[in-house]
């Protein structure tokens, strides 16, 4: 099965260890999102994965190949820095990117069209980059990045500055590409939007990983279970009181009482204690979200 893997890979800036033990395997056309406090290692992990860094220890695979020049020219990427060239219009510049990675003419600008659209790009398709806002210069940039089809295309922090509108439609876009086939690797610190999209998860911290897999598989290693209760009064909170291991977690506009409860807490028991205790109008055991997963697994490094 085409797929990228990972395995072991290292890489230090002198005697900064950016990465010090990352390992994991993405099948092709799934949709990885990669998460971590600032600093984990994230963009240095990226772009060893580009074979723009070279790992001190480690491998890296795409389908069983070295990922060198030949294979790096099927990838696409989004780098953290931006960078367009200013003075070029925006549909010349989106073209350009393309055939740089071989789209020939006059491919390269029927397809720059189609991602000016896909992309809500049209006012501005005549206009030079260095006019348009920070968010459409993004936009700009992550069409150039996909255009020539990219197998995998890894996007450093896509989301980062866009507006909840743009943010929508580059999610619509992202589900086309995930859609049509292509791998996908993305950070992001916005969870809901990583939750929405990827299928896969790996949350890194201090170079090293600190949990991965699908969701359902990153819940059934939450080593505790989640009950919500409403209304959050004083009387139903005091059951929960009554346990030393169940510990307050949000509450939800002041409406919901959510905790933690140790796995082997008989629910039966806990919520005829509340009723006894109070009117309780819902009782549901929840499924952690991505976030609640991503804060236990980084822990103190967060
Ligand atoms: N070229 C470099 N020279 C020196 N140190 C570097 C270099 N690139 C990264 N680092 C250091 O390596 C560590 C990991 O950085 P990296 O950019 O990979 O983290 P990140 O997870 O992408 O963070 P963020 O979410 O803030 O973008 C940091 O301590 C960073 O300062």
């Amino acid at each position: 099965m085409n797929k990228l893997i990972l395995s072991g890979v290292a890489r230090s800036f002198g005697d900064i260890q950016a990465v010090r033990d990352v390992s994991f395997e993405l099948p092709a056309g799934s949709t990885l999102g990669l998460l971590g406090p600032n600093g984990a290692g994230k963009t240095t992990t990226m772009r060893m994965i580009l074979g723009i860094l070279v790992p001190d220890r480690g491998t890296l695979t795409w389908n069983g190949e070295p990922i060198d020049l030949s294979v790096r020219r099927r990838f696409g990427y989004l780098p953290e820095e931006r960078g367009l060239y200013a003075k070029m219009r925006v549909r010349d510049q989106i073209a350009y990117f393309g055939r740089l990675h071989g789209v020939h003419r006059p491919d390269d600008r029927t397809r720059a069209d189609a991602w000016i659209e896909l992309l809500g790009l049209r006012p501005y398709a005549d206009r030079k980059c260095g006019e348009l806002s920070k968010g459409n210069q993004q936009k700009v940039q992550i069409a150039s990045a996909a255009l020539h089809q990219p197998e995998l295309l890894v996007l450093d922090e896509p989301f980062s500055g866009l507006d909840p509108v743009n943010a929508e439609i580059l999610l619509d876009a992202l589900r086309t590409l995930r859609t049509a086939g292509t791998t996908l690797i993305i950070s992001s610190h916005q969870m809901w939007q990583v939750e929405e999209l990827c299928e896969r998860f790996c949350i890194i911290a201090s170079g090293t990983v600190k949990a991965a897999g699908t969701l359902p598989e990153l819940r059934a290693q939450w080593p505790t279970r989640v009950i919500e209760v409403e209304p959050a009064t004083d009387a139903l909170r005091a059951v929960f009181a009554r346990d030393p291991l169940a510990r307050a977690l949000y509450t939800n506009g002041r409406a919901t009482l959510a905790y933690e409860v140790p796995a082997d807490t008989d629910a039966a028991s806990l919520l005829r204690d509340l009723v006894a205790a109070g009117d309780v109008t819902r009782f549901e055991r929840v499924e952690p979200r991505l976030n609640d997963i991503y804060l236990r697994a980084v822990g103190p490094a967060a």
